[in-house]
């Protein structure tokens, strides 16, 4: 059977777990399982703790996993990137007491908190910078108050973490992290494993797109398709009438109804736009 690691807990765990079951394979009913076995598919799932998935994959213990990006980077192991998953998207980002920090220069010779060490660490390291890196397990915004650091180093959502903690973000990003899809770096993949992965492709392309049908008078077909140009091409089948055409693509699902405004000053009509449940491309 193949084995795949996914988040037991924390922001990953959820989104993980319902792109595998939208894929089609079983997932654990309680949060207390720690191993489900989906026999039809061949396939074992493992719920880890997010930050052991990359060590697991590293070993080859485990086919594949859902990690993280700065997780994955901060793990060391040796583990790769295979496909990012367009969930749980955050950015890593240095922050200090207002006025105290205004560039990544200003880090020099002072004490960062943080629960990625290496990842800051490197960061650091790469950037000429000289400052000693104190290790949280979390809650590192509270680490200043308490006199443990001078500058923080987390996980940025919409920041409101940190701005409550009375923090300043500063510098550029040092990373900009989502969910992915990781694989043993050393090892040729399994013929299931791509099984599985264009499964996930294939729900993540149906959640990226809709399906545009409408009718458009033939004159104008040029014109309609150069606005929906589909990902190979579009279908196009005669209306009984004649002069009218039917037309079927593929769009972004962000763009749907700018996409139908366009279409309808070009003249087409009856235009719907359908979700799509899954796909194979
Ligand atoms: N608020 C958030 N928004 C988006 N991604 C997040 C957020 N918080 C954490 N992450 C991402 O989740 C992963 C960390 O997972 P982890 O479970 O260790 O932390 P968590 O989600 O905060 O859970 P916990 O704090 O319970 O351990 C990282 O990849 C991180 O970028
Ligand atoms: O920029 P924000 O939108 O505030 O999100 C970022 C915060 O979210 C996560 O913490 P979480 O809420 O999971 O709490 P914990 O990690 O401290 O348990 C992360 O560790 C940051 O602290
Ligand atoms: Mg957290």
């Amino acid at each position: 059977m193949l084995r795949i690691a996914l988040p037991n807990k924390g922001s990953l765990s959820e989104p993980a777990i319902r792109l595998f079951s939208e894929a089609g394979y079983r997932q654990r009913r309680d949060t207390k399982e720690l191993l489900c076995r989906d026999h039809d598919n061949g396939v074992e799932f493992f719920y880890l703790r997010p930050r052991d998935i990359a060590v697991y994959v590293g070993e080859g213990t485990v086919d594949a996993g859902i990690t993280g990006r700065d997780l994955l980077l901060d793990s060391g192991a040796a583990a790769s990137e295979h496909r990012s998953l367009g969930f749980a998207r955050s950015t890593f980002r240095f922050a200090a007491p207002a006025g105290t920090a205004s560039s990544l220069a200003d880090i020099d010779g002072k004490r960062v908190a943080t629960s990625y060490d290496v990842l800051v660490g490197n960061y650091l390291t790469s950037h000429g910078i000289n400052a000693s890196v104190v290790h949280l397990d979390g809650a590192v915004e509270t680490s200043v108050d308490l006199g443990v650091a001078d500058v923080v180093a987390d996980v940025v959502e919409t920041g409101s973490t940190l701005r409550a903690a009375g923090l300043d973000i500063f510098g550029d990003p040092i990373l900009t992290s989502e969910a992915v899809l990781i694989t043993p770096a050393e090892r040729a993949h399994h013929d299931e494993f791509e099984v599985v992965d264009r499964r996930i492709k294939g729900v993540l392309l149906a959640r990226q797109y809709a399906l545009m049908d409408y009718d458009v008078p033939a004159d104008r077909l040029d014109e309609a398709v150069k606005v929906t140009p589909g990902l190979e091409s579009p279908t196009v089948s005669p209306l009984h009438d004649g002069t009218w055409l039917a037309v079927r693509a593929m769009v972004p699902r962000r763009d749907t109804n700018r996409v139908m405004d366009k279409l309808y000053e070009t003249g087409a009509k009856a235009i719907l736009v359908t979700s799509i449940e899954a796909c194979r491309l």
